[in-house]
């Protein structure tokens, strides 16, 4: 028999902040966040990004010292994503292949100051080093070739790994890079790097201040459709993680974060697999407009949001406000 009121009253428990907080049935910590960063060249260099208010590129320096304040702050993992000079780029993205590219300095530099004492996830695509914006190689037609791509996809995540990444994460959705990359770093002596690959990515409205940030806004002719997901599939999401998963993905991610939601549920009901979800620059966008608006209190969206995402299951949130929410949940 299930008790109804009287008997029952659910607001019984919810009476008192004590009772609220021993009756909450998922927590935020900062060991839940991943702070996404920008890289740019130079040294002593912050540029802010108009369009991602409150976030900045950074030179390497500047990167470390964002290193050590997530290591104090207690969040284990940073992604790093750089801003490619216009003259580095080029049709074929070649300088992801340069071990001496911003990355690989930037993940050395990450090293020496903070040893394992910080997670460094790396993107692996090709759209901060194309001169097209797109995330792989573009045949006369216009279209992104997927194995050849998968072939740069490859030398990309073995330099990133050679450079002492911890997580290879492509980003780029074509299909077998997980397999590709997982047989390259196991011959290359990489049997501990991990892979989070970014399995359910959709065509999303809400990338705009990223591209900014890595510079391809301007120059990305055209649209992503043929590679990431249609925003109206939930099944294929699952079949893209299935894939993922055999070829030996570690972990997968769902992105955009809050719109997509219902995604990260599935994906943890039907593989109880680690699932991380990615609040795209976008939805950070979002907050921040809010709050300058005086529609929201900054703090309060801040916290709730990352919430959401451990309740639907995620084992974790990459989130450009992770130092900031780290903060809050540590005071
Ligand atoms: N591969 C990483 C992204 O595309 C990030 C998108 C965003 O933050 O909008
Ligand atoms: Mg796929």
């Amino acid at each position: 028999m299930i008790a109804s009121y009287p008997q029952a009253r659910l607001r019984r428990t919810r009476a008192t902040a004590w009772s609220r907080a021993l009756h909450r049935e998922v927590l935020i910590t900062p060991a839940d966040l991943i702070w996404p960063l920008f890289v740019t060249e130079g040294s002593g260099v912050e540029q802010p990004i108009a369009s991602l208010p409150g976030v900045s590129r950074w030179s390497v320096d500047g990167i470390v010292a964002r290193a050590r304040e997530a290591v104090d702050l207690g969040i284990p993992c940073l992604a790093l994503f750089p801003n490619t000079q216009a003259e580095r780029r080029s049709d074929d993205g070649r300088e992801a292949l340069n071990p001496d590219n911003l990355m690989c300095r930037a993940i050395k530099a990450i090293r020496d100051a903070c040893g394992d004492a910080i997670g460094i996830l790396t993107d692996v695509a090709l759209d901060p080093y194309t001169s097209h914006g797109q995330d792989g190689l573009v045949n006369t037609a216009g279209y992104v070739e997927n194995d050849a791509t998968v072939d740069v996809l490859v030398g990309q995540s073995l330099n990133q790994a050679a450079a002492g990444a911890d997580i290879i994460a492509p980003s780029d959705m074509m299909d077998g890079r997980v397999g590709a990359i997982r047989d390259a770093l196991e011959r290359d002596g990489h049997a501990n790097v991990q892979i989070m690959s970014y399995a359910a990515k959709y065509a999303s409205a809400f990338y705009g201040p990223f591209r900014d940030a890595v510079g391809s806004r301007g120059l990305l002719k055209g649209d992503k459709k043929t590679y990431q997901m249609d925003p109206g599939n939930a099944e294929e999401a699952l079949r893209e993680v299935e894939l993922d998963l055999a070829e030996g993905a570690d972990s997968v991610m769902v992105k955009p974060g809050l719109p997509y939601l219902d995604i990260a549920v599935r994906v943890k009901e039907a593989f109880g697999v680690p699932v991380f979800a990615y609040q795209v620059s976008g939805e950070y966008a979002m907050i921040e407009a809010a709050v300058a608006a005086g529609a929201g209190e900054r703090d309060a969206l801040v916290l709730e949001t990352l919430l959401a995402f451990k309740r639907a299951g995620c084992s974790g949130v990459l989130t450009y406000h992770a130092a900031h929410a780290a903060r809050l949940l540590g005071a």
